[in-house]
């Protein structure tokens, strides 16, 4: 897929720019941006990442290989308006959107091989956790094209389409409950008297190393985190307390929250596409 046009060109099309781009997976020439309005926005990726800008009359479209879609779901009926009569026919679609489906990009856009993802911001440096499936007008060959350019900003699992608002939940918003967590410890830490340069370093490398040890010992977090947890010491005054916050409920009600909400986005977006239909 030599030719790229990115649909929108805020955070999440940034990262897998940056991502594509310093991974070597495309030629930067190859890569093209649009968005709505913002003019600055799209200087600076060019300026940052040395990729082109959609000319006026998006004429790259008709030549593009791989369009991404990377609007706000709320957005993309009216983005997928604007290019549809313009976007090669035999172009592959590939999709970041919470929350929609495969369907509505069919509706919008007509028959294209499609791929529906789920990555995160950490495709910025390739350390994305992305979930992706298929439409069943996509070759194997497309798919492995798609599977090396999701490879190239970080882990690839697919999974069938009504499992991505759960990827969405866990891993598409995951880097923010993480953090989130670092900003509580922080807050802590300082509370408890940590200069906060010192506090920052520390949980920084307490989040990666207790990352890495998952990783690598790929044992049980249940067992590491026994490791830790000594006997009537302060691993398990910690964590009793964490329980008797609810921390449990907290979570689950925090993936089943985001999983609801991904569900919610694709309706709305069905509804108001039918409604102005
Ligand atoms: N942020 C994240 O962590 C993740 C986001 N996602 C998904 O990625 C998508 C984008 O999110 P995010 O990058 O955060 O959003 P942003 O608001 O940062 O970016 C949205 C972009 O879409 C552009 N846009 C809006 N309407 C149109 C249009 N009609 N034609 C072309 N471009 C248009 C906007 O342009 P302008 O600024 O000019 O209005 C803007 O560049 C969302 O669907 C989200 O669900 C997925 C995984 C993680
Ligand atoms: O918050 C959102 O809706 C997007 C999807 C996953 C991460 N950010």
């Amino acid at each position: 897929m030599e030719k790229i046009v990115f649909v929108g060109a805020g955070s999440m099309a940034e990262a897998v720019i940056a991502g594509i781009c310093k991974q070597g997976t495309v030629k930067t020439e190859n890569v093209f941006v649009m968005n709505r309005a913002d003019e600055a926005r799209l200087e600076f990726l060019q300026n940052t990442y040395g990729i082109s800008i959609v000319s006026s009359d998006k004429n790259e479209l008709r030549s593009a290989d791989l369009v991404v879609l990377a609007t706000k779901p709320k957005d993309i009926n009216t983005a997928m308006e604007q290019i549809s009569s313009l976007v090669n026919k035999h172009a592959v679609i590939l999709s970041v959107l919470a929350g929609i489906s495969i369907a509505t990009i069919e509706s919008g856009l007509g028959k294209h091989p499609i791929a529906r993802s789920m990555p995160n911001t950490s495709a910025a440096i390739g350390k994305s956790a992305t979930g992706v499936s298929w439409n069943s007008s996509i070759s194997s060959e497309e798919k492995q094209e798609i599977l090396n350019l999701l490879s190239s900003i970080g882990i690839v699992a697919e999974v069938e389409e009504d499992d991505l608002h759960a990827v969405t939940a866990l891993s598409g918003s995951g880097p923010a409950y993480v953090y989130y967590l670092a900003e509580a410890l922080e807050t802590a830490a300082i509370r408890a008297g940590i200069e906060q340069p010192i506090a920052r370093d520390l949980i920084i490398q307490t989040i990666e190393g207790a990352a890495c040890m998952l990783r690598q010992t790929q044992e049980e977090p249940s067992l590491l985190r026994e490791n830790v947890t000594s006997p009537g010491g302060t691993t398990e005054a910690g964590l009793q307390a964490l329980t008797s916050g609810g921390f449990h409920e907290a979570v689950f009600s925090c993936i089943q929250h985001a999983e609801k909400r991904s569900r919610e986005l694709g309706s709305d977006t069905v509804k108001e596409s039918t409604s102005s239909s």
